[in-house]
Formats: structure tokens, sequence, C-alpha cells
């Protein structure tokens, strides 16, 4: 995969500004020449049909933010708390174990949101203690969910995080989300193919196609 895109993180007008430059898996165009600019301290929705390239997209953001070599940054490296379309738990640990391993101070940053509080917005409480293995599709997704608040990054990168969850549990983590980024001010890049979600979370919406993966429109919500 060729990889020249351009990054950069403003601290003057508090923008994140990305310049992607065309991208190829095995001769196969994936992305084309991309530049956007999204605002920090607001939910950044991507919408567009599957295979458009959306996770590439957000790997390739990913990637910049966390290799200061490859970015123009103003501003220290920001923390950044993922979900993926996979929940990539470790199976031999606990769901508690799973949250720790990114929380604990060794391997983390010092602030992090108390875990049981966490687990408790997902429902997962009682089930602290048991193992991947012993949970079914949409308990390990609110697993994967917990770990990212717990570790309380200051930018959310989230691929389809709501994928196979129930409407109930769905809105309430919808609700403490929104409720807790916009009063911390976080600046979340989204992927979702849901309009529901879009109209409960969002402030910008962009209409993605592809491949190659192109941004064809904005939306404020
Ligand atoms: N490792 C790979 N090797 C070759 N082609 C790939 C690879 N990963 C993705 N692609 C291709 O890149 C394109 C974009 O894939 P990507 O996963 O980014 O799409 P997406 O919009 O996130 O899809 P979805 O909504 O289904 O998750 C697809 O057409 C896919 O076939």
């Amino acid at each position: 995969m060729n990889n020249q895109s351009q990054l950069s993180l403003e601290s003057k007008d508090r923008t994140l500004n990305i310049v992607l430059s065309k991208k190829t898996y095995n001769h196969v165009s994936v992305i084309e020449e991309t530049s956007v600019s999204l605002p920090f301290g607001y939910t950044h929705c991507f919408f567009g049909p599957s295979g458009c390239g959306k996770t590439t997209f957000l790997l390739e953001i990913v990637q910049y933010l966390k290799n200061p070599k490859n970015n123009r940054i103003e501003l220290k490296t920001p923390t950044i708390s993922c979900i993926f379309q996979e929940d990539r738990l470790l199976p031999w640990l606990t769901l508690l174990e799973n949250i720790l391993f990114v929380t604990d101070k060794s391997n983390s940053k010092p602030a992090c949101v108390p875990v049981d509080f966490i687990l408790d917005i997902v429902g997962l409480l009682e089930f602290k203690h048991y193992y991947p293995n012993q949970l079914s599709g949409g308990m390990k997704r609110r697993v994967a969910i917990a770990r990212a608040l717990a570790y309380d990054g200051e930018i959310f990168i989230m691929d389809e995080p709501f994928k196979g969850l129930d409407q109930g549990i769905k809105t309430q983590i919808i609700n403490y989300m929104k409720e807790t980024f916009t009063s911390q001010g976080k600046t979340v890049l989204f992927v979702t193919h849901d309009d529901l979600e879009v109209k409960d979370f969002a402030d910008y919406q962009y209409i993605c196609e592809g491949p190659p993966f192109r941004i064809i429109e904005t939306k404020k919500i």
C-alpha cells in the first residue's frame, strides 16, 4: 500500500486537517486524493456503502495520529480510544482484565474512567469475571466499547461501534457518549450505515462513495 498522506493538527483554529493521497491495495485504487478539515470537539460521522473505503480512511488517520514523525503536529500527540469492527479481545483475560490491560498506568495514560462505572453503563457489571468465550457477540462488542470509554482518549475513532446491539442498550450507550463527549469537548470520528445513529449522535455527516474512497457531501446535523 502506498503511504504519502499528510495530516496535521492545527492548534490555532483547533482543526484536524487531513490530506490523503491516492492509495492502492495490489494496484486497485482504494482512496482518491481526499482532503477534509474536521473541527475539534465535535462528532464527525462518515456514512457510505459497504466497501467504499471508510475503514481504510479511518486507519490512515489513526496511523498518522500515532506517528508524530509523519505528522506536522503542533500539539502533543493526542491519546486515541479506538473501537474497530472486530472486538479484538484477548481470550486468555477476563472482561475486566481486558479493560485493565489498556487502562493500567504502566501501559497507558494516567487518567482513565473507573472501570465498574463504565461496565454499568454498558450493562456488563455482573459479567466482569467472564472470559470472552463465555460472552455473546453483542456482549463482546460492549466490552470493546467499555474498553474505549474507560481509556478515555482525547480523540475517539469508532468503526461501526454499535453493530449487532439491541436498540435499548444502544440508546443507553449513545446517551452516555453524547453527554460526556459534549461536556468534555471530545473529537469523535465515527463510521456507520445507520441513519438513526447519525441523527442521534453526529454533529457533522460526510457522505462517502467509492472505491476509490471520496467524500461527496458534508452536512451539519
Ligand atoms: N487487505 C486488503 N487487500 C486488498 N483489498 C482490500 C484490503 N482491505 C480492503 N480492501 C479493499 O478496499 C476497499 C475498501 O475497504 P474498506 O474495508 O476500507 O471499506 P468499508 O467502506 O470500510 O467497508 P464496510 O462498510 O463493509 O466495512 C474494498 O473495496 C476492499 O475490497
